[in-house]
């Protein structure tokens, strides 16, 4: 990619998770100078040396790539990042707090105050991360309070949209940029600092719309369009809880509304509901913010939304349970998949990690296999084990369970598993199999919302 020449900020990206790894890794590949800050040691050590802690397609090479070119360093030292930047992205999690609905902020917090106490010059401090509306307001606070006085420190808010699995590709073509800015000079900073994002797009003669917003509107168009996202999936969802009573389809029933462009194919996928570090914290986190300001009834569906999808999971549950007669206590399981969505090893909230402890907790020996999942899901749910192969896993099983639709169990075999388990019997928890060609082979199959 051509290096963007002209008036380039340098740029650091105070967090280096799924988003602020891709994100400094993409800025570099873009052209700019970025320093990637973190207070995990063994982050920063293995980012430099060139390896990815966490899967996501593509990020390895350019990581590399431009480790190599010398535009892209990692450092935990906040001091130096504070010299480094005319722009810090602000890419740390904000998680839901423990026994709340709400977004936790101590890490923003954290960040931002380790970096402005340090800022003696002009800086741009340039939200990420997402957040309850109000907190950009918030941090400017805390600047006038622990910045050097002399220092000239702005803030803007720029949520991020990518997807994991497609991360790096969303970061360099992403379908809008949403600047929420006080000052012109705010917006003519995050101007150059994506003018590489633009130069990119026009060189592939497309156009990236940016909407220029205040604070707040930043702040909501994130958790709006997530709980858009989800209430899509939900609604699907829903919709198989109907199927299922009136033995209908609804993965035809998704297709056939899906054609009206009003409503669209996508994100209508029926199954065992969303999970990650993102769509489910970020519905509780709005609901919560927006009880705060006197307008919980505005958001009550979205904890309908929520609900739909937690009995996803008990659905498959019980579906399993039906098929091994009744009762899953003493019974062998495997669970296909522990990510919370393929081509990602990520299991925050994971739907399948979810319906593999509650098979265990109904008594049941769980096998758990996920082609990239397996280390970070044996870190949250040790009680159960864990396979090297999708054979391994299936070997004497008296039902399969597949939660995560990896290309692997799509194309998965019929035939030849059946001489690996105990006894053909299948839920496919992403509608993601055919089940002609299961039930050809002799499985008893169950999707979700299928007759
Ligand atoms: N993961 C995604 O696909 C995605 C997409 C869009 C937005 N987001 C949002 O981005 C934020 C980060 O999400 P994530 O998935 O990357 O989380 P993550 O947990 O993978 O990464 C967060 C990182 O922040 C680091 N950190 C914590 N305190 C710090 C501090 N004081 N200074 C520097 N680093 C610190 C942690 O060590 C960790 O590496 C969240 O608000 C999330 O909602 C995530
Ligand atoms: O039709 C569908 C589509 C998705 N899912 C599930 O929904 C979850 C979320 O999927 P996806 O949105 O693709 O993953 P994320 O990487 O979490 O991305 C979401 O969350 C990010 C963090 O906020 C945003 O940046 C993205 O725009 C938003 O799509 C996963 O468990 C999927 O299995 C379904 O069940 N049915």
């Amino acid at each position: 990619m051509p290096p963007i020449t002209p008036q380039r900020p340098r740029l650091t990206v105070l967090g280096t998770g799924y988003l602020g790894a891709t994100h400094a890794v993409s800025m570099a590949e873009l052209g700019y100078d970025v320093l990637g800050v973190d207070v995990d040691e063994a982050k920063i050590g293995k980012l430099a040396d060139g390896q990815v802690p966490f899967h996501e397609p593509g990020l390895d090479e350019l990581l590399q790539r431009n480790l190599a070119t010398g535009r892209l360093r990692f450092t935990t030292d906040y001091a130096e990042a504070a010299r480094f930047g005319d722009v810090h992205f602000v890419c740390v999690g904000t998680p839901q707090k423990k026994g709340s609905l709400a977004a936790d902020l101590r890490y923003v917090e954290a960040a931002v105050v380790s970096v402005v106490k340090n800022i003696h010059g002009r800086a741009l401090i340039v939200g990420k991360s997402t957040v309850p509306v109000g907190t950009a307001e918030w941090v400017e606070e805390l600047i006038a309070k622990h910045a050097p006085e002399h220092a000239e420190i702005e803030v803007a808010w720029n949520p991020e949209f990518l997807r994991e699995g497609f991360a790096v590709e969303d970061t360099l073509r992403p379908d809008r940029l949403v600047f929420g800015v006080k000052t012109e000079w705010a917006k003519e900073m995050l101007d150059k600092t994506y003018r590489g994002v633009y130069e990119l797009a026009a060189a592939e003669d497309r156009e990236v719309p940016v909407v220029v917003t205040d604070f707040a509107t930043a702040e909501l168009v994130k958790v709006s369009a997530n709980s858009f996202l989800a209430t899509k999936i939900s609604f699907i969802n829903a919709m198989s809880e109907v199927c299922e009573a009136a033995g209908a389809d609804v993965t035809q029933l998704a297709r056939a509304i899906g054609y009206d462009l009003r409503i669209g194919n996508r994100f209508l996928r029926a199954g065992v509901g969303f999970g990650g570090g993102c769509l489910p914290k970020d519905i509780r986190a709005f609901r919560a913010r927006a009880e705060e300001l006197g307008v919980g009834a505005a958001l009550n569906f979205l904890s309908e939304v929520d609900e739909i999808n937690l009995r996803r999971r008990q659905r498959v549950v019980d579906l399993a349970a039906e098929l091994v007669g009744g009762s899953l206590a003493g019974k062998q399981v495997a669970v296909l998949g522990a990510a919370f969505k393929p081509n990602s090893d990520d299991v925050r909230d994971s739907p399948a990690l979810a319906v593999a402890r509650k098979v265990h907790d109904a008594g049941a020996s769980v096998v758990v296999y996920d082609p990239e999942g397996n280390e970070n899901a044996r870190r949250d749910l040790p009680e159960v084990s864990y396979a090297a192969s999708l054979d391994e896993a299936a070997k004497g099983a008296e039902v399969v369970l597949v939660l995560t639709e990896w290309e692997e169990f799509r194309h998965a075999d019929p035939v030849a598993l059946a001489d690996v388990v105990n006894a053909t019997r299948i839920v496919d928890g992403r509608n993601c199999l055919d089940p002609e060609l299961w039930r050809a082979a002799n499985w008893e199959y169950r999707g979700l919302g299928r007759p």
